[in-house]
């Protein structure tokens, strides 16, 4: 078994980012405004952090946002390594986010549902650094766009994850006890996780290390 990057998400404070970096972390996510989810941050406490977080670790703007201005607004108020996109963005707006922020990574989250979902990453992967396969649902009237703490079909994860040339992070429901059969089943390139790593919204130092050592870190 290969082992995977991980990224730790849902960081709400500069301690939180240095217990993830310590048990193993190689990336950390900042969640930005969204319309639902237990992980969201103000824009200047993603910055402060972002700030303190050492090279190389990779630090990821969680965005709602779906206009190329509005992406690039919230991106220079916080100054990340990479931007994280988890609602759906029109193919043609990825060149606008290239040409203002070229040296910037960009991520695009893929909710799987059903084969749709293979098609639409397989398209996407056209125009992005890294794909993130995550399980939120972004047609409800209140969308869901992470941090949901359910797994999807991971079957769907692995034919993305054949089809597609760049790195996938797959997302949604990872804990200690089901890791190492997602990553037997779809050979991510990384693992990003939320909800079970957490005690009442906090960082919780054991359920870091148990998740950490279930995969041999
Ligand atoms: O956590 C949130 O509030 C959130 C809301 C909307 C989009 C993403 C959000 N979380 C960030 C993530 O990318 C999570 O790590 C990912 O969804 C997996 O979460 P979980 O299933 O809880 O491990």
């Amino acid at each position: 078994m290969t082992r995977p990057r991980v990224k730790i998400c849902c960081i709400s404070s500069i301690e939180e980012a240095k217990l993830a970096v310590e048990y193993g972390a190689s990336a950390l996510g900042l969640v930005g405004h969204m319309p639902s989810g237990p992980g969201v941050i103000g824009d200047e406490l993603i910055y402060q952090i972002a700030k303190a977080v050492p090279p190389p670790i990779s630090t990821f703007l969680l965005t709602s946002e779906t206009k190329p201005q509005n992406i690039i607004h919230h991106y220079k108020r916080v100054n990340t390594t990479t931007i994280q996109i988890v609602d759906e963005l029109e193919k043609q707006e990825y060149q606008s986010l290239r040409d203002e922020l070229p040296n910037v990574k960009l991520v695009q989250v893929i909710h799987v549902i059903d084969e749709n979902s293979v098609k639409e990453a397989i398209e996407v992967s056209k125009y992005v650094d890294a794909i993130l396969l995550d399980s939120g649902n972004p047609n409800l009237s209140i969308k869901e766009l992470g941090g949901t703490g359910r797994t999807h079909n991971w079957e769907l994860s692995r034919e993305i994850r054949k089809a597609i040339p760049i790195p996938l992070f797959l997302a949604g429901g990872l804990n200690k006890n089901n890791v190492r059969q997602a990553i037997e089943t779809v050979q991510p390139f990384g693992l990003d996780l939320c909800s079970s790593v957490r005690t009442e919204g906090q960082l919780d130092r054991q359920k870091l290390k148990d998740f950490f050592n279930a995969i041999g870190h």
